[in-house]
């Protein structure tokens, strides 16, 4: 990270439980989480679940799971729903400051007053009313059953930091309404609880989507009425369909645990969400690892990007074609297969999504129908009379050609198509020379002349 020296960054993830992770939504996180991972850092999963109308217990067990198939654990957990004492004493902080004032306007009456205020030419912001409010007023308005919110009172001023993707920024204050933090029931917002978390847990740095650029301008005031050190911030760009239409955890877009259904390999979802509209080509990668030493947040555009999962089929592919096997063996263990490393390594090159390597297996395991032309039927016959004896070590298959050739006068396509017709049953697949010794003598004999074994 092009930053100040953090010895050991801060970083977090706070998504609210409220659908299931999207793609956009793994962006952000792989940023923070690899980010941490790389520079030996810390990686929070914070859970912004003090909406209770809208969070569940199920959706956070699902976003720890989806993180978890993408290959990211947290080092800390956190629910702000368990957090209240120290949103109460940063509020009454606030308040003693005069920086968060009480105000009793009705949503219907804010309504009106931003129609009235565009009428006039003015821009929507709020008034601030609220604060001529005497003692006297309030004590009206309580009387009449009015429960306050908690606006926070804005200075006004350009508000800068460097970004770490956008570079300098600077919002002018002057221009927005003074935030609401907390609610008239007493429930605070996200823009108050996110900033007094990422004080308490030392927050380094926050990457996060561009949708919070103005809140940024808006926390660093938070953060500084209260005292706390300003992270460095960094705004990437968000993801959206192919159509172009915004993705949205509510809605369920493209979510993580679709793609994982149809069978796409997690690390292709993550090369596919951290490098799509960056300069940087969307490479499959064989560990996060090697996803993380590519990560440059400079590179990253400024653009909405369209995340296409068609994309996704290749990037699946060339993901498992790089898969060593200690990657991929208790998912072959799990699917029934069998076949140890030697396996992998001869049918990786040929599949489209993990599970095609129990097609593969069948074939190694039988029963196979062996596909047999008339016209190659001596041939055949020949080929498994010239199968090398047990034990089979060493090169197997060259042996057998070596043999082969000569006797039968053929070569090239002649040869080598009748052999894998007749041992695989399939017209294309994993080299024979892998798959020989696989397949075995026993099977292979039997299948040469003609019988599914
Ligand atoms: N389309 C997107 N592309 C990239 N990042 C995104 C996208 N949508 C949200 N994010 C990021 O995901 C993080 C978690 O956000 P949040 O939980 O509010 O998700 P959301 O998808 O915006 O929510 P919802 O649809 O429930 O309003 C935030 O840092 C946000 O910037």
């Amino acid at each position: 990270m092009s930053t100040a020296p953090v010895h050991r960054p801060v970083l977090r993830f706070a998504p609210s439980p409220t659908g299931l992770l999207h793609v956009g939504n793994a962006r952000t996180a792989l940023y923070n989480a690899l980010l941490a991972r790389r520079e030996g850092g810390t990686f929070i999963l914070r859970y912004d679940d003090t909406d209770t109308a809208r969070s569940t217990r199920a959706f956070a067990e699902a976003i720890a799971q989806d993180l978890a198939w993408l290959g990211i654990t947290p080092d800390r957990v956190e629910r702000q729903s368990e957090r209240l004492a120290l949103y109460d004493a940063a509020a009454a902080r606030l308040k003693a400051l005069g920086r968060l004032y009480p105000a009793y306007e009705t949503e219907e009456e804010l309504e009106t007053r931003r129609l009235s205020r565009r009428r006039r030419g003015l821009p929507p912001v709020y008034d601030r009313a609220a604060l001529k409010l005497t003692a006297e007023d309030r004590a009206r308005l309580e009387a009449e059953g009015r429960r306050p919110h908690w606006r926070f009172r804005l200075e006004g001023r350009p508000v800068a930091w460097d970004d770490l993707v956008r570079g300098r920024q600077s919002i002018d204050t002057a221009g927005l309404s003074d935030p609401v933090l907390v609610r008239a029931d007493g429930s605070y917002l996200y823009t108050f609880t996110s900033v007094v978390d990422d004080i308490d847990m030392g927050v380094s740095h926050v990457i996060r989507g561009e949708d919070h650029v103005t809140n940024t301008a808006v926390q660093i005031e938070i953060i500084e009425a209260l005292g706390g050190a300003v992270p460095v911030f960094g705004h990437h760009n968000l993801l959206t369909l192919p159509s172009g239409e915004g993705l949205s955890k509510r809605l369920g877009h493209l979510s993580l645990r679709a793609l994982r259904e149809e069978g796409q390999e997690a690390l292709a979802v993550a090369a596919l969400a951290l490098f799509t509209g960056t300069s940087l080509a969307v490479e499959p990668a064989a560990d996060l690892d090697a996803l993380a030493a590519r990560i440059d947040l400079a590179a990253i555009s400024r653009a909405p990007a369209r995340f296409d999962p068609a994309d996704l089929a290749a990037l699946t592919a060339g993901t498992l074609h790089l898969l060593p096997y200690p990657a991929v063996e208790a998912r072959l263990a799990a699917l029934g297969i069998g076949g140890g490393e030697a396996f992998w390594l001869a049918v990786r090159g040929n599949l489209a999504t993990l599970k095609d390597a129990a097609l593969w297996w069948r074939v190694v395991e039988g029963p196979v129908a062996p596909v047999i032309a008339p016209e190659d039927a001596d041939f055949l016959a020949q080929a498994a009379a010239l199968l090398p004896p047990l034990p089979w070590t060493g090169e197997v298959y060259a042996d057998w050609l070596a043999a082969l050739k000569p006797v039968s006068g053929r070569k090239g396509r002649a040869l080598f198509h009748p052999l894998r017709a007749a041992l695989t049953g399939a017209e294309s697949g994993p080299e024979l020379k892998a798959l020989l010794p696989l397949i075995g003598r026993e099977r292979a004999h039997a299948r040469l002349n003609g019988a599914a074994a």
